[in-house]
């Protein structure tokens, strides 16, 4: 795991999301490259959504062979399928039915009116065996070896959907747990776990907006395994803070 994350601040909001497609499509063209495959888990929010936007409309993002992608998520709002605040829907309108991806292989998380119904926690451990399938045998904590992981920093250090101070932050002996009584709306969510996050090469985390500052420099000060979300977030290679100047401060 990376001792020290790197930070890149850029000038605003929206030279931010287009710099990390950039940053993003250089990545996974990169793996791609070296192994003929690549994954991404995606997050959602506003600087996640902001950052598909960007994947859409660039010039270069054939440069990203789509249907040689796997594609998680590193939390879900349990809502049913098509609901507009799930962050699968938003990731669909985005960019997903924009590009050529294989079906097969975009691994959304359960929806509330699926097979699971109600059953959150039925729904978060069918989300831990297929990252398991996927992670093959011996991987350590049951999730693949992801290359770039985004997160989104919420004002309060949450990162997928785990919340400070809440039972989801702890959880370590699977790769995704069920989320409920949520402090952020929905209240049931799923999310992958800490040792998950930690199993991906490269942790990028994304800020911007001066609602997050306050969350930047607490995370950046708290200590790897401290009850800060955002600060137990870490790549196995590279740690990555993307930021613009008013979440890093320096507006
Ligand atoms: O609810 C969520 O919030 C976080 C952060 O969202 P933001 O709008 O404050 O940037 C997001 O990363 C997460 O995926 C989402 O479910």
């Amino acid at each position: 795991m990376t001792d020290s994350p790197e930070v890149v601040v850029h000038r605003d909001t929206e030279v931010m999301a287009h710099a990390t497609a950039a940053r993003l499509l250089t990545a996974l063209a990169d793996a791609q490259a070296a192994r003929g495959t690549a994954s991404v888990v995606l997050t959602g929010g506003r600087n996640g959504n902001a950052l598909l936007a960007a994947l859409a409309a660039s010039p270069a993002r054939e440069a990203v062979d789509w249907s040689a992608l796997d594609i998680w998520w590193g939390d879900e709002r349990y809502l049913p399928d098509g609901d507009p605040d799930r962050n699968a829907t938003q990731a669909q309108q985005a960019l997903l039915g924009k590009v050529g991806v294989d079906p097969a292989r975009v691994h959304a998380m359960p929806c509330s009116d699926g097979a699971f119904g109600a059953d959150v926690a039925a729904a978060a451990a069918w989300y831990a065996r297929e990252l398991a399938a996927a992670a093959g045998p011996g991987a350590p904590h049951g999730a693949p070896a992801f290359d770039v992981l985004l997160l989104g920093v919420g004002p309060d250090t949450h990162v997928a959907s785990l919340f400070p101070g809440h039972p989801g932050f702890a959880a370590r002996d699977a790769a995704a747990v069920a989320v409920t009584a949520a402090p952020k709306p929905p209240p049931t969510r799923i999310s992958l776990t800490v040792p998950a996050i930690r199993s991906a090469r490269q942790v990028w985390l994304l800020a911007a907006g001066e609602d997050k500052a306050d969350a930047v420099a607490r995370a950046q000060a708290a200590p790897a395994d401290g009850e800060v979300p955002a600060a137990a977030a870490r790549g196995r290679e590279r740690t990555l803070w993307l930021l613009d100047r008013t979440a890093a401060g320096t507006a």
